[in-house]
């Protein structure tokens, strides 16, 4: 438990730290580096602490060369530009970032939970459940719709990109193949493959859509640990979603198939808009927002 004396002492250092209500020019050496917490394309995760001020943070470092190897600057550069400006609950914060000669670092919030992605894995039977599923679900919509308000598609919504807080909340993260969408629809083929939409894999132009598709995706996996057309090889793959062929077992209820079904609708004007989503029976029963 911490104690009020505690946040005031940490309140007294925010204030008094030079940053405070100034632009001050952040870099590497005022952290201090923890554990690693992860790895990822291009470098490394650690834990953190801000110097003077204690706050933990996550420090995502990507080392330059490999980024130019791999010709992603434009990737890496439109990742950092749009998460700088996404500031929901449920989004991942990007704090500030820096660079060196060799490095880039992003200073993000820390996401004590981890990776959502293990937490399913490691639910009773490998899977959510109803009420787990609504809270979470509704937590990934309300930050998909508050990033489409502001013309972002994430395009690559899967467990793996979610993190959790220390409260259990979720944090929608990894901006690597996220657009702004300016009213314009686009074309090029991205996101992982159990989680394509149909109109990519078709190669037609898709609109912020494809997220609704992936949203209805990834509460399928929720509830029954694996995503809905998972199959042996690509062929299969794709065939099981131009078909829409989803199987639902018994233990899923009507109310979560009804809400699954109206997302993984091949027109992608005929799926449910996010605030339907967010306002759905089977959503309304199982969860009410803090905020509410
Ligand atoms: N803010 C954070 N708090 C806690 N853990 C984190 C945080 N950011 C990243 N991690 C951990 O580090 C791992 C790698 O980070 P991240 O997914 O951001 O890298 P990446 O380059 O996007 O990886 P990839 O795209 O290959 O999945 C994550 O899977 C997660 O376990």
């Amino acid at each position: 438990m911490i104690a009020t004396k505690d946040i005031l002492e940490f309140e007294t250092k925010v204030m008094n730290h030079e940053a405070y209500g100034n632009p001050y020019k952040w870099s590497a050496r005022d952290f201090e580096l923890g554990p690693g917490l992860g790895r990822g394309k291009f470098g490394h995760v650690h834990m953190a602490r801000e110097k003077k001020t204690g706050y933990l943070v996550a420090i995502k470092t990507l080392f330059k060369s490999q980024i130019t190897k791999s010709n992603c600057e434009r990737q890496v550069m439109r990742e950092i530009e749009i998460q700088s400006h996404l500031k929901h609950p449920n989004i991942l914060r990007l704090l500030t970032w820096c660079h060196d000669e060799g490095r880039i670092y992003l200073i993000v919030e820390f996401a004590a939970g981890g990776e959502l992605y293990k937490h399913l894995t490691n639910a009773p039977h490998g899977r959510f459940s109803e009420r787990q599923a609504a809270k979470y679900i509704y937590q990934v919509v309300d930050a998909v719709e508050y990033c489409h308000q502001h013309h972002v598609i994430h395009r690559d919504i899967k467990p793996e990109n979610i993190l959790v807080a220390l409260n259990g909340d979720l944090k929608l993260a990894d901006f690597g193949w996220s657009v702004h969408a300016p009213s314009e629809r686009r074309k090029t083929m991205c996101g992982t493959l159990d989680y394509l939409p149909p109109e990519m894999i078709k190669r037609e132009v898709y609109d912020v859509a494809v997220d609704h598709w992936c949203l209805g995706v990834l509460l399928y996996e929720f509830l029954v640990g694996k995503p809905p057309f998972e199959s042996e090889g690509q062929d299969k793959t794709y065939a099981k979603i131009l078909a829409i062929d989803v199987h639902y077992p018994s233990y899923v209820s009507p109310g979560a198939k009804d809400l699954i079904s109206k997302l993984l609708r091949m027109s992608s004007k005929e799926r449910l808009s996010l605030d339907k989503v967010k306002n759905h029976s089977w959503v309304q029963q199982l969860y009410k927002p803090r905020n509410l």
